[in-house]
């Protein structure tokens, strides 16, 4: 039997987890990348908005104390989510602080902050955390797609996709559908790896049963 809070022993139905966000749009791209999967079957995932802090410092670090910490709010292991933006001419910058910056500058001051630069590459970056309590240590599933910033194009309500266009696309990803998003997003990327450990969890209590 896996030793989470209260999900459920071998054969007392599903495994459950909290995803604490307070975006919609992040909650909506992760369920429909997990819809129609097996892991329906073993894991049931609920959600709950919690003003978390976050710190100052790398991507990795952030996410770390974020899923900590979130795990305090919760009764069953605790699933976050961090995204950065990160311009290559600017090192890496906004990065974790990505939110901030789109708040403040919108999206064409976004586009903006590269005029100096002749570099416009970019690569977005997904940071799945998951922590089983409040003293367990966090593990991480990071998904990165390359790109290019591009002035705005498209609508779809979510953050900087209008001016984010990955790497091989000639359309940003704010005017892709969500199914095509999925495949190659930074997003998409880092729930491929969060599931395989989540149906390696599940296939460990099967056994166990
Ligand atoms: O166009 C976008 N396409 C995406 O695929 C995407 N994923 C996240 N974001 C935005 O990037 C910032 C991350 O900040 P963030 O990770 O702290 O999220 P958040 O504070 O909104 O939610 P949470 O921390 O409660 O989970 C926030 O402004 C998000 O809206 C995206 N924008
Ligand atoms: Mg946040």
């Amino acid at each position: 039997m896996e030793s989470q809070q209260s999900s459920g022993a071998a054969g007392e139905g599903p495994i459950e987890l909290t995803f604490i966000t307070g975006n919609k749009k992040k909650l909506e791209e992760f369920l429909s990348i997990m819809e129609g999967t097996e892991l329906a079957t073993h894991y049931k995932v609920t959600n709950k908005e919690v003003n978390l802090d976050e710190l100052q410092g790398d991507a990795e670090f952030i996410a770390k104390r974020k899923v900590k910490e979130a795990a305090k709010h919760v009764s069953t292991p605790a699933i976050t989510e961090d995204v950065s933006l990160c311009f290559n001419a600017l090192k890496g910058l906004p990065g974790p602080y990505i939110k901030c910056f789109l708040d403040k500058l919108g999206r064409q001051g976004l586009h903006n902050l590269l005029a100096a630069y002749e570099d416009k590459t970019a690569y977005a970056q997904c940071i799945y955390a998951y922590c089983e309590s409040p003293d367990s240590e966090p593990q991480l599933f990071v998904g990165k797609c390359e790109g290019t910033i591009v002035a705005p194009r498209g609508e779809n309500m979510f953050g900087w996709d209008p001016i984010f266009q990955p790497k091989g696309y000639d359309t940003t990803f704010a005017e892709m559908d969500l199914e095509e998003k999925n495949k190659i997003s930074h997003r998409g990327k880092a729930l491929e790896q969060f599931k395989a450990f989540l149906e390696a969890k599940a296939n460990k209590r099967v056994k166990s049963e």
